[in-house]
Order: C-alpha cells, then structure tokens, then sequence
C-alpha cells in the first residue's frame, strides 16, 4: 500500500503547479498565433531549439511546433502522450492546437484517421488543468459524440493521454439500463464523453444537472443592467470552489444582495451577515426550506424570512405548519407590485444575447420544478406557463420539450466506479468496464432529439408530421436528411437599420429611444402589436406565394401537355416516314398507299384518300404512257 502523502509534500506540490500554470499561461499569451493564420505556414521549429522560457519574458514559438513537447503543455499531459507513444504531431493536430491552447474556437475538417480525436481532448485536459479544476468543481467539458461507438472510443483516448491528470470522467451513452446510479455521480465528474441523447435525458432528469450555469445567471445579469443602486453577487453550484468562497468572503463584508442557488443554503455560515432570506421559488421539503431559511437570524442576531409561493404550491405552507414552522400568511398588495417584464424585454431587445439566457432559465425552471417527486406540490401543468415566460420578458413562450417526452425515458446505465485512491494515476479517470460499453448501431433516436433540440421552435404543423414520420419507417430518411439540412441552416435574424445604417436589434422599430443615450425602451402593447403585424403580413406573402406557386405549377403542366401532344405527333410522322422508306427499299412493288391529308383541317387530324388504291393505279398508267412517248 502506498504511504499517504503529507500534508506539507501536497502543499508544495500545489504550489509549485500554480507556478507552472503560471509560466504556461504567459508563455501561451506571448507567443499566441495570429487569429485566423495558419501555424503550417510557418517554418518548423528546428528540432534542437530550445523550448519554453527562454530567460525573462521570452519564451519559444510554439506555432509550427512539429513536437507535442514543443507546445505548451502540463507535464502530465506531455507525459501521457509519450507513454501512449505520441511523440509528432500530425498536420490536423499542428494546424489547431496552437490555436485552442489560447482558447480560440475551433471548426476542423480533416480526412478520417488523421489524428482529429488528440486535437480536440489535448485542449480540454489542459484547460481544466490551468483552471485547476477538482473534482469538487462538477462538469468541466462535454464531449459531444454522435455514436456511441465513437464516443467509446473518445473515452479510451481520453483515458490514455489523461491518465496522469486527477480528472473525473464518465462514458454516457444510451443503450444500458439502469441509469439511476449513473445520475447518482454525473453530478461530480469534470469530463463527460456522452452521446446526445443521453446528455439530454440527464438534462431533463437528473437532479441540478446543469452545466450552463444559466439560475440563477439570467436573474443576476438582469438585476445587474436593471441597476437597482445595490451591489449585487451570484454564487451556484457550477462556480469552482476557491471562487465561491471568494464571493461568499465578499457577501459577508460588504451590504449586497446575493443571487444564489441552493449551493448556498446548507452549511455555508453567513454569521451576522445576512437580513433577509428571500426564496422566489418553492423549496424542495420542510428540510431544504430551513435550511434556506436558517442563513439568516443566526445565534443571537435576528433576520426575516419571505418565501413566495405559486397558488399549486400552496400545499407546502401546510407542510411547513405541520412541522411548527412559525408562518406568517401575505397577500401581496396589487397596488405595490411592481412588473418587471416590461423592463426585461426592453432588455432582451438591447442585448440579443440574453434572450437565449431567458429560454434556458425558463427551461432550466421548469425542468426543476418537473423532476421534484411532491407532485401535489409540483406540477409544471398547473403553473401558469405563458404568464411566467413573459414575466421574463420573452416575446413567445419557448416550447418545454421534456413535457412532451414524458414517458420516453430511455433505457440507459451502467457501472461507474469513482477513483478508488488518490495515489493511483490510473483510477484518477473513471473506469467503465469494457465489457458493457455497447457499441451496437447507431442510435438514431438520439441523433433525431439532438437534431431536434437544435430546432428552436418547431411549429406544431411541424411536430405532426413528425409524429406521421415517425410511424412510417418508410419516411424517416427523408425526416432526418431535412433535420440535417436544418442544422447548418443560418438562423433567421431579422435586421433592423437606422438612418446611418447600423444595424439594430429586431424590436427597435417598436422601441422608444431613450434620450441622452442608447438604450431602448420597448412597450408591450406595440410589440404585441408588431408581431401580429408581421403575423399578418407573413400569412399574406404566403398566400401570395402558394398562388404564383399554383399557377407556376399549371402552366408547366400544359407546356408538358402540349409537348406531349407535339412529340407523340411528329413520332407517328416519323414512324411513317422511316416504315415508308424501309418498305420503299425493300419492296417497291408492294408500295404503301399514300395518305392524303386535309389542308383545311386546323386540328390537324388526318384523313386516309379512300381512293388512294385507283390513284396508284392512275399513276402507273400514267409512267406507262409516259414511257411510250418516250421509247
Ligand atoms: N500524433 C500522433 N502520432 C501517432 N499516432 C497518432 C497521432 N495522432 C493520432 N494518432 C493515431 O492515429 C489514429 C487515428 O487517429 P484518430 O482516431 O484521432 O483520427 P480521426 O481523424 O479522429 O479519425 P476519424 O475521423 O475516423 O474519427 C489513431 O490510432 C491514433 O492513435
């Protein structure tokens, strides 16, 4: 067995990787490639120049770096390609790992087997490294594949390189079956390697899965630009620890008013620092609303309590009775409230960015409330959807998928094993057995949900013929080639201009500017009225459009109606034209009778000479006579 390591041997490792990070950070910002260029333009770095700091601030280019060790890179991931026996870069790993180490986004296409997996897992490994990530920080990265073949693969890849790392990682993939104990530990792993479907299916039902940190992010950002006179602080469960107790520090110095989740309601000690408790949604149990409760009033100092709850949620006040809560029952005075929705669309309208925020945090909202097992307390259908969208100022209510998949859960698990010890390299990466990693067909089913999520709204027409796709196998290629086309197909942004040509955002036109600066002030009535106008005029040019179509359509018809008639005519014409020259080389004597047709019929229709037979005869007689005069 290994000895434990000390206390003092830990501290100083800490410090002396907190230095490293350091020294790779500046070396990284130093030398960065110029957005856009190509690191394979550039010269190789000969193989013996030397690497890294090169004394002072100077450090060595690693832009057509040629070596994994000539970048910058942890040790430890240096380490772990050399073990695996990756020593020289590849062209699609020289091409963009310059670029992703300083934190550029990345689009890469390069021919299979060319090395693409490394040029994306070596980024990760090493981001989490230089924001030193624990495995008390949750999800860290997804990586996103679409089968479960090749995210198995991904997952052994990032076993391999990673394996000196202290990361958590999981393999999630459908096709297994208990995925109880898989939502068990989701929660604590830093890298997840998953197939869309399943990502989605612990979006929708594991508990605090939430990895966009967007609920308490759109409240606070809102409060934030609504400016309320007040410092204001956010804390949530997917900041890293060292920054939450940053904030925590800061809220128990200064008045301000702290957004949280409920990361802050157990066993955070805000002291004497804490007035008011206010709980804006309904908490879980009687338990989890004490525990929110009790960051107030604490030892000798008082402090208040408000908790605002849903007409369905009322149940909970009976709950909090029963247990000897001490309650005092508010109505809200009317005439006090004050509505902010207003306020929010106009924000939504001046920074188009939030407006993503705001879906994601009714979803997010919604799901939570969906997942929580008091049903008598917690039912989305009683909630009054529309209301509490436009509360956050979203001009639409955003369609709530998981409602609708309600008894699609997938069949999904399987045995995940935490690192057993600290001291082994090797168990630091989760180990999912190999055996049981499933690398059947392709799923489908959870190619079509991602596609789908990707699709904002889909109308309900849209839907339905879904749900016909659906039932018709026959039909279901051609639904994904259109759910593919979508995916790549650019949203549709509609452009607003001013007078000198800027461009606004889309309910400018609506909007009354206020003076003095640029800020838009939108009035609900006139956006309501703006989209039914474009309601409107949508409905008539799609109703001008289906009858150009219409007629469009008719009159190809006749053309090809008219061709067909033409064509079928000059056939027969020339039918009988090659059958009378055939028959004229072959057998003179047996000449066919000449047709006749006649010159006054505008139809064209053709009329036999019913005497043609006499005619022959005429002419024959009339050669005879000729030859006579002649011989
Ligand atoms: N720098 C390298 N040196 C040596 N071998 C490498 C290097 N990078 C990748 N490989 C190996 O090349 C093979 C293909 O790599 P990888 O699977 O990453 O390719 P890919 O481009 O992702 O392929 P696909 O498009 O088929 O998924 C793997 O066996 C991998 O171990």
């Amino acid at each position: 067995m290994k000895k434990p390591k000390s206390k003092q041997f830990r501290n100083k490792l800490r410090v002396s990787e907190r230095e490293t990070i350091k020294l790779l950070d500046s070396w990284i910002q130093s030398q960065k490639p110029d957005s856009g260029s190509n690191p394979m333009s550039l010269p190789p770095l000969p193989s013996n120049s030397p690497i890294g700091c090169l004394g002072g601030d100077s450090f060595s280019r690693y832009a057509g770096a040629t070596r994994f060790d000539q970048l910058p890179l942890s040790k430890k991931t240096v380490d772990g390609l050399r073990d695996a026996g990756f020593v020289e870069m590849t062209d699609v790993q020289r091409a963009t790992l310059p670029h992703a180490l300083c934190g550029r986004d990345i689009l890469g296409a390069a021919k299979t087997g060319s090395g693409k997996t490394l040029a994306f897992v070596i980024p990760v490994l090493e981001k989490l490294y230089r924001e030193t990530w624990g495995p008390e920080d949750g999800v860290g990265s997804i990586i996103i594949s679409p089968t479960r073949e090749l995210a198995g693969q991904l997952f052994d890849v990032l076993k391999t390189v990673g394996k000196r790392h202290n990361f958590s990682a999981g393999l999630l993939i459908g096709g297994r079956k208990d995925i109880d104990t898989e939502k068990e530990h989701v929660n604590r792993l830093n890298i997840l390697v998953c197939t869309p479907g399943r990502l989605l299916q612990h979006m929708d039902e594991t508990p605090n899965f939430e990895c966009s940190l967007l609920q308490v992010k759109f409240v606070y950002e809102a409060f934030k630009k609504l400016r309320p006179g007040i410092p204001l602080k956010c804390l949530h469960g997917r900041m890293k620890q060292g920054r939450r107790m940053g904030i925590y520090s800061e809220f128990c110095e200064q008045r301000s008013v702290l957004f949280s989740t409920d990361v802050a309601s157990r066993g955070l000690d805000f002291n004497k620092a804490v007035d008011w408790v206010v709980q804006v949604d309904c908490p879980e149990d009687v338990k989890a609303y004490i525990h929110r409760a009790g960051r107030t009033a604490r030892y000798h100092s008082g402090g208040r309590s408000v908790l605002f709850l849903m007409p369905s949620e009322m149940k909970m006040l009976e709950k909090l009775q029963a247990q000897k809560v001490p309650i005092q029952f508010i109505k809200a005075n009317k005439k006090r409230l004050q509505p902010v929705s207003g306020l929010l669309s106009a924000l939504l309208v001046k920074y188009p960015d939030m407006q993503y925020q705001a879906q994601r945090a009714f979803v997010t909202y919604l799901r939570s409330i969906h997942i929580q097992k008091e049903k008598e307390i917690f039912d989305v259908t009683k909630l009054p959807i529309d209301e509490f969208s436009a509360s956050l100022g979203l001009p639409m209510t955003p369609k709530i998928r998981f409602l609708k998949q309600k008894n699609k859960s997938k069949t999904a698990s399987e045995t995940i094993s935490l690192p057993a010890s600290e001291n082994s390299d090797r168990e630091n990466l989760l180990e999912i057995p190999k055996e049981i990693l499933d690398i059947g067909d392709i799923d489908e089913e959870e190619m079509d949900k991602a596609f789908l999520l990707k699709q904002d709204t889909p109308n309900e027409e849209e839907e339905k013929m879904s749900e016909i796709t659906d039932a018709r196998p026959a039909t279901r290629i051609s639904k994904k080639k259109k759910l593919k086309i979508n995916i790549h197909r650019p949203m549709g942004t509609r452009l607003v201009y001013d007078d000198e040509g800027n461009a606004l955002p889309p309910l400018a036109r609506v909007a009354e500017i206020k003076s003095g600066n640029q800020s838009f002030v939108v009035d609900q009535g006139k956006k309501n009225e703006y989209y039914n106008q474009m309601r409107e005029e949508m409905k008539q040019v799609d109703k001008e459009d289906k009858l150009l179509d219409r007629q469009r359509r008719r009159e190809k018809r006749i053309k090809q109606k008219m061709k067909l008639k033409r064509g079928s005519l000059e056939e027969e014409d020339d039918e009988e034209h090659s059958a009378s020259e055939e028959e004229a080389t072959r057998d003179r004597p047996r000449k066919k009778s000449k047709k006749y047709y006649n010159s006054d019929s505008d139809d064209g229709e053709r009329k036999e000479n019913k005497d043609s037979s006499s005619l022959a005869e005429q002419e024959a007689l009339a050669l005879k006579l000729l030859n006579a005069m002649h011989s």
